[in-house]
């Protein structure tokens, strides 16, 4: 495990320093470094394995040769072309074996590596990258763009030597045995192929475009089963059916039509390449019947063989060159991740090993890239250690934009942020956010266990710690009525969890880390009122002792804050205690009585 994830790491340095500008090709062997011993040994066998292919249009006109003039050979040739024909047959089993062990051995090691850097890199980046890179677009050059690597790999290292090898075979063959019938595959060969790609040509575009229309409706059936509640609860179910139905009936024609064409090119093709064939056969038979050019009656089988193997294999090539492209594609698309430059700039800054939690923001400014007007501006607070500090403000007013600049995601675009006196940015922020726990609006659990959720990210908490967490979290009662408690599964495969015990796990996540500053951003769904208090006196818990900055939505935490700041499209309009911004009789106490006087009506509509 250790040795692959150096390798892995190993292999990012290489890339970013070597990708850029030079051909995929060299990045496909530098990709295989450590293989190229494995891919060579692959390809010999594959040779191997594939040699009755060339070897049979030899031995069939040797034994047809043999038997047309008996007086002129020994009976034992016979056997000895059987033989050498039925030794290559038979080689197939070991050598395919083999073949596949080195290549799967080559490949299969180049997958995970090259995930593992990706990993290692996209786990770099900063989150400007990911404003500008969709998920979608992520999982494709992680999954497909892999794959295609993999595939070109097949391509270039399998197939395309072994076809380049048949003919190579099949012109020296012919060129020892019937030297003047070269110059017939000189003329008829390339005729064949373009003929039979002109004929395929547009049966290979339509088959593209039904493909992109299958995918579409893939996308389209994948959204429709997700919006069924939707659908079910706006009673539009039959509006939905009718919707999916002419859209099946659309790709349906489609593709009736691509399955017509195709039946008419595939099989004027075939014709074609037959009748070529054909006429191969007749002009060698020609020739051996007048005894010209030295062609006897197993070159006719000979010439038609190999006619027949250089078509196909051209052909082959041909098919497969599109694919190759494509491969070097999702080369260049990964290196798009791998030598990407924004990355978050952590080597050789100061290691933070303590953090007492004072926090101090100096005129700090911050516009997003490509954003009209700044989303935090002139923004100055001085936080002492184990201050709890309510942000308020409408939506938009810049609360989570400050919550990540303190988080380190982004850096000021003007002004400074001190931690304990230490500018943010000469900080190695991995490190600071050892000393940090956020509790997001959203709770993210991934699929696993209760207990693998609670640990993520604590590196050794024992036992009596995370029993003291959950407890802290008032998550204990609900654990424990688990089916297999703390070893419960939890997502799409487990149970499903209410918003108010996924908030508890969320909480004890953050405890167990013992952080020395905390996150929180409180949800602003209404969870039942039970569970509301369960969560508010966790969260006081949570916030004891620690400089602690709150999203504030709910009354009962902006009450338990030692100070408020009111955000108002990214400036502070307000701050002080809840006192003194009632006594103000700003932004905030309207807000407030808004909020007073919204919170019965709340109540007792729920009631
Ligand atoms: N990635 C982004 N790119 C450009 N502009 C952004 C981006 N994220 C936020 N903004 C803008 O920055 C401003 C502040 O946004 P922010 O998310 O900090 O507000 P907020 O107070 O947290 O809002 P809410 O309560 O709705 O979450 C808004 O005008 C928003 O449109």
């Amino acid at each position: 495990m250790k040795h692959s994830l150096s390798d892995s790491e190993q292999l990012l340095r290489l890339t970013i320093q070597n990708y850029r500008g030079k051909h995929p090709f060299r990045t496909l062997l530098l990709l295989y470094r450590r293989d190229l011993r494995n891919i060579g040994l692959s390809m010999l066998f594959y040779v191997i394995k594939h040699s009755p292919e060339w070897l049979r249009p030899l031995i069939l006109a040797n034994i047809i040769d043999i038997v047309s003039a008996p007086s002129q050979h020994a009976f034992w040739e016979l056997w000895l072309n059987g033989a050498i024909f039925a030794v290559s047959v038979v080689q197939n089993i070991p050598t395919h074996y083999l073949y596949v062990r080195f290549m799967s051995l080559a490949t299969r090691r180049m997958e995970s590596r090259l995930r593992a850097a990706l990993i290692r890199r996209l786990q770099e980046l900063s989150l400007e990258f990911y404003w500008q890179n969709s998920t979608g677009l992520l999982q494709s050059k992680l999954l497909r763009d892999v794959e295609s690597i993999q595939l070109l790999s097949s391509q270039l290292f399998e197939f395309l030597p072994s076809a380049l090898l048949t003919i190579l075979i099949a012109l020296i063959v012919t060129g020892i045995r019937v030297p003047g019938f070269l110059l017939f595959f000189l003329a008829t060969v390339p005729l064949t192929v373009i003929l039979m790609r002109v004929l395929t040509k547009p049966l290979s575009d339509r088959n593209q475009k039904l493909r992109q229309q299958y995918e579409t409706m893939s996308a389209y059936l994948v959204e429709m089963v997700k919006l069924i509640p939707i659908t079910r609860a706006h009673g539009a179910e039959s509006t939905e059916i009718d919707r999916t139905h002419n859209k099946l009936i659309l790709f349906q024609e489609a593709a009736m039509r691509v399955d017509r064409i195709n039946a008419i090119a595939g099989a004027a093709s075939w014709v074609t390449l037959r009748l070529f064939g054909c006429l191969c056969l007749i002009v060698s038979a020609v020739f051996a019947y007048k005894g010209q050019f030295g062609v006897t009656a197993g070159s006719v089988v000979l010439l038609t063989g190999y006619f027949d193997s250089l078509t196909t294999s051209v052909l082959q090539i041909l098919a497969v060159l599109p694919q190759i492209g494509r491969g070097f594609d999702a080369i260049r698309s990964v290196g798009e991740i791998l030598e990407c430059p924004q990355i978050e700039p952590n080597h050789g800054k100061i290691l933070v090993t303590e953090v007492r939690g004072a926090f101090t923001f100096e005129s700090v400014d911050f516009t997003y890239p490509y954003a009209e007007k700044p989303a935090l501006v002139d923004f100055s607070l001085t936080v002492s250690p184990g201050e709890t500090i309510a942000i308020v403000g409408a939506s938009g007013a810049g609360k989570s934009t400050l919550l990540n600049l303190i988080i380190g995601f982004l850096r000021p675009s003007a002004g400074r942020i001190f931690l304990d006196g230490r500018d943010l940015n000469t900080l190695d922020l991995r490190t600071y956010r050892r000393f940090l726990s956020v509790v997001s609006q959203e709770t993210i659990l991934f699929e696993g266990t209760v207990e693998e959720n609670i640990l993520y990210g604590t590196a050794g908490a024992g036992e009596a710690q995370l029993k003291q967490a959950i407890e802290d979290a008032n998550a204990l009662e609900f654990i424990d009525e688990l089916p297999q408690g703390l070893n419960t599964p939890i997502g799409e495969n487990g149970v499903r969890l209410s918003g108010g015990q996924r908030q508890r796990i969320a909480i004890a996540r953050a405890l167990i880390r013992n952080p020395r500053v905390l996150l929180l951003d409180e949800a602003t769904a209404s969870l039942d009122s039970a569970s509301e208090s369960l969560i508010q006196e966790v969260l006081e818990r949570l916030m004891g002792g620690r400089t602690t900055f709150v999203v504030a939505h709910r009354l009962s935490t902006i009450r338990k804050a030692d100070r408020i700041v009111v955000l108002e499209t990214g400036r502070i309009v307000e701050s002080g205690s809840l006192q003194q911004l009632l006594d103000n009789q700003g932004l905030f106490a309207r807000l407030y009585a808004l909020q007073m006087r919204k919170l019965p009506l709340v109540r007792s509509s729920g009631e």
